[in-house]
């Protein structure tokens, strides 16, 4: 039975372990994401924003099953994801695929590409040498590429070429989801341009499901069909990428709008003055995650964790006790 979203994230919590302590010493665990609740409709892209450090990446993690959760659920088409062991089941990779921001952590430097596209189309199912050089022409083709670049290896591509390169491979295990861990952000605005044009136009072909991880809301406005605002580990907005990009109500969004480069004014402010960026006061998240950098905090902003709550005017979901909105905006 076909359900209505892909993806089904349910309150999920992420404790790092610290790596780097001796014996003997206490443990300094990071809970890098707490309490995220999101779902991804099927051919529906999810933009999920926030500046670095949010926690972006690891709930892309979680999806791809690379992650497992210290809390909360991941379901993705029937698979119980987050109870997966240490090995992601090979099932699972027909199913979610990523493509990052540096393609070559996706490519070979030495193999050619035909060779790496063909690979996942091999293993998924018996095919002879001349459908694989088929399926890789036709993919190569679907990426805005020419049948006859097959032979040749990574290096000889631009950095656009190369992240469709990534996504023709991607596509090669048929998966229902795609996450793009900032997949543009290392490319000119007019790659970035023709990049995202062709990922759409594969959306709309094959129907996949995209998670779209960016800290550019320009770039998540213009693809995604929703977007999700992460400060800090938490889910701090989430609605329509128009509602969220033309009416934000969270002040941390605000921000987040704009800043020009991928630093907040407030830690700009700070690093040019020379005085400390303000880190997070409580670890175990139970205030506003941007209570400390925020303008409109006030007094229930010290006591309470703001529950998602709707907007009756823009109806998306923020976080916050003196949204930008509200009549004493
Ligand atoms: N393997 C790890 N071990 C310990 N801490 C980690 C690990 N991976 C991430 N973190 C911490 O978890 C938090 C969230 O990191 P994450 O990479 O998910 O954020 P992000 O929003 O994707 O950032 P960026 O855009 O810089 O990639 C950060 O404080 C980070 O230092």
């Amino acid at each position: 039975m076909r359900t209505p979203n892909l993806v089904e994230i349910e309150n999920v919590g992420v404790r790092y372990r610290s790596a780097d302590l001796r014996l003997g010493r206490a443990r300094n665990d990071v809970w890098a994401v707490r309490g995220v609740s999101l779902s991804i409709g099927h051919a529906e892209t999810l933009g999920l924003v926030g500046e670095s450090g949010s926690g972006k990446s690891t709930i892309g993690q979680c999806v791809l099953g690379n992650v497992r959760p210290t809390e909360g659920t991941i379901r993705v088409a029937g698979f119980d994801v987050g109870a997966f062991g240490t090995r992601v089941p090979l099932d699972y990779r027909w199913v979610a695929q990523v493509v990052w921001q540096d393609p070559y952590r996706s490519l070979t430097p030495g193999m050619s590409i035909g060779t790496q596209i063909g690979e996942p189309l091999a293993r998924r199912r018996k095919r002879s040498r001349a459908e694989v050089a088929t399926e890789v022409a036709r993919l190569l083709e679907v990426v805005g590429l020419e049948a006859e670049m097959a032979k040749e290896r990574p290096s000889r591509f631009s950095g656009g070429q190369r992240q469709r390169i990534a996504v023709a491979r991607a596509l090669a295990a048929e998966p229902r989801l795609i996450v793009l861990d900032e997949p543009v952000s290392a490319l000119d605005v007019i790659s970035q341009a023709q990049l995202i044009e062709m990922l759409e136009k594969v959306q709309r072909e094959l129907g996949v499901s995209y998670l779209l991880i960016s800290h550019d809301l320009a770039v998540v406005r213009h693809m995604a069909h929703r977007t999700a605002v992460m400060c800090r580990g938490q889910l701090v907005e989430s609605g329509t990428s128009n509602a969220v990009a033309e009416m934000p109500t969270h002040p941390y969004t605000r921000e987040l709008q704009d800043s020009v480069l991928d630093l907040s004014s407030t830690e700009r402010e700070a690093r040019s003055s020379g005085r400390a960026v303000p880190v997070a006061r409580q670890q175990a998240h139970t205030l506003c995650p941007y209570l400390e950098r925020c303008p409109r905090a006030i007094g229930a902003c010290e006591r309470d964790l703001p529950r998602l709550v709707q907007n009756p005017e823009t109806r998306h979901l923020t976080a916050c006790h003196h949204p930008l909105t509200s009549p004493s905006a």
